[in-house]
This record gives C-alpha cells, structure tokens and sequence, in this order.
C-alpha cells in the first residue's frame, strides 16, 4: 500500500488501572486502506483504538495521526469515531437529528450551523437511510438503527478517517447491509477506516488488512482471510461441531 500514513502505532503500550492492556503494538494504517482489527474479548481492540483517539492515555511508545504526533494533533474534524454503541446509548433524549448535528460541530464557527451544515446532516441522514426518522427520539430506535445514526453521526463532518469500535455488534441484518453499502461508498471516495469486529461479515469484501490481536500484542497483520472465512486465520483453534474435516486452528476472534 503506497498511500502515506494516516494512523501510525509504534511500540506503544497502555495500562488500564495497573493492568497492562497494550504491550506494544506496532500498526500502521495507510490513506485509502480499509484495515481490520480482529482479536478475541479481551484482547485489547478498544483499548488499542481508544489510545488512538486519546480516550485511554498510552503510558509508551509514539502515536501519530496524519503524521502529526498525537498529542499536538488538534485537527479532530477530520477522524470520525463511532463508539462502541453500549457506551455511546447515553439514556440521553434527543432526536436523531440532534445527534448527528453534534458530529457537525467541529466544522462550523462557534457552533453556529449554515446552510451546508444543516445540507450536511439531512445528506449523512440519506446515507445511513434515515432521513424519514430525523425527527424522532433516538430511544424510539432500534439497536441497528441507532448504529446507523451514530454512523451518521461520524460521517457528518465529513472525515478523511472512520474509526469504528464494533459497528456492526447487535445490529439487524437489513441495517447491516446498509451500513455495508454506506461504508463501500465511503471507500469509494478514499475514506480511510480502521474498525474492530468480531468477525468479517457482510464487510468482509471491503476490508484489505487484518490485524489480529491477541493479550495486547499484534498477532497476524496481513490479508483478512477473504476465501475462507474468519476461522482461516492462523492460530484458530476453536472446534466447531459442524465441521466434517479436521478442525481448523484459529481461536483468535472468541
Ligand atoms: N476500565 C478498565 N479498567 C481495568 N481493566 C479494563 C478496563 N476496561 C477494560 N479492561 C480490561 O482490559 C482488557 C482489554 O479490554 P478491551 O475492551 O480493550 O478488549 P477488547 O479486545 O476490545 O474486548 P471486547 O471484544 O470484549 O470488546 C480486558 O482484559 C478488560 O477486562
């Protein structure tokens, strides 16, 4: 991949309490990449992507954004983020056009939304096929739905980086294909995305790199295992009582 980079680990380690979470790891997403990371519950994929965006606090190593060190990176406008949606329900009420809106903030001027900020948040709307639920409350939603504003939310601003935590956990079927079909026509614009998943489903032909961890540490980074399935990765070792030939050996994504 030639693109520059626009996330780049090197080294890095966090601690969680005084449990270490990330024991150096070394990542590096390219502009234009769509990149993967897999790993079992535990394993440290939100930690890993909540040092990225400053959330959890790296106790070493170096992090850069768009070639800029992480903490003198202010340019926030241009990275999207989607939470893990447990954390991001809130209990909060607000319509569905409130919450997208807050993902516009950062590019008006004191908060103050023009036209193009208003055109922006009924477009994110459209993306995510929302628009005819603007006005509701977002806890009159369902969980796919919800995803989907939230999406909305980080594509609002219009970012150069998507950084997703599990966009597709509790999500219906007909809202992930949708989500899918939002995200290749993000790609197709030359939208960087780095996002955890359990496994590679409806997004599987999207993704070029997985990066797997395991026990904060960067186990397999390579070609997502497109022809065989999650189960294809190395390591694998979960037997599963279906399978007529001999078990394959992952064990990495549960
Ligand atoms: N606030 C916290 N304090 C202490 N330990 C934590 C905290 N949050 C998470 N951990 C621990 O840190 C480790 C990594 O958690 P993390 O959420 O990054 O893993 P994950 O790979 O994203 O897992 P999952 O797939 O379950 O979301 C886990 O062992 C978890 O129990």
């Amino acid at each position: 991949m030639s693109g520059e980079p626009v996330i780049s680990l090197r080294g890095v380690t966090a601690e969680l309490g005084s449990r270490p979470v990330l024991r150096g790891i070394d990542l590096t997403v390219h502009r234009g990449e769509v990149v993967a990371l897999l790993g079992a519950n535990g394993s440290g994929k939100s930690t890993a992507i909540r040092t990225i965006i400053g959330q959890v606090p790296a106790s070493g190593g170096e992090i850069a954004l768009f070639g800029t060190p992480r903490r003198t990176f202010r340019d926030w406008s241009r990275i999207g983020y989607v939470p893990q949606r447990t954390t991001a329900a809130g209990g909060v009420p607000a319509t569905v056009t409130e919450v997208v809106s807050a993902g516009r903030l950062s590019r008006t001027r004191f908060g103050l939304f023009r036209k193009a900020d208003h055109a922006a948040v009924r477009h994110a709307l459209e993306l995510v096929g929302m628009a005819d639920r603007a006005k509701d409350s977002v806890e009159a939603l369902s969980g796919g739905q919800h995803q989907r504003v939230l999406i909305a939310r980080a594509l609002v601003a219009e970012p150069e980086l998507l950084i997703m935590d599990e966009p597709m956990a509790g999500v219906d079927l007909a809202s992930q294909e949708i989500l899918a079909q939002t995200l290749r026509e993000q790609v197709e614009r030359g939208i960087t995305v780095l996002l955890v998943l359990h496994e590679l489903g409806p997004l599987e032909p999207l993704i070029d790199r997985a990066v797997v961890l395991r026990d904060g540490c960067v186990l397999h980074d390579g070609p997502p295992p497109r022809a065989l399935g999650q189960h294809a990765l190395p390591g694998h070792d979960h037997v599963h009582p279906h399978d007529e030939h001999t078990p394959l050996r992952t064990g990495l994504l549960s």
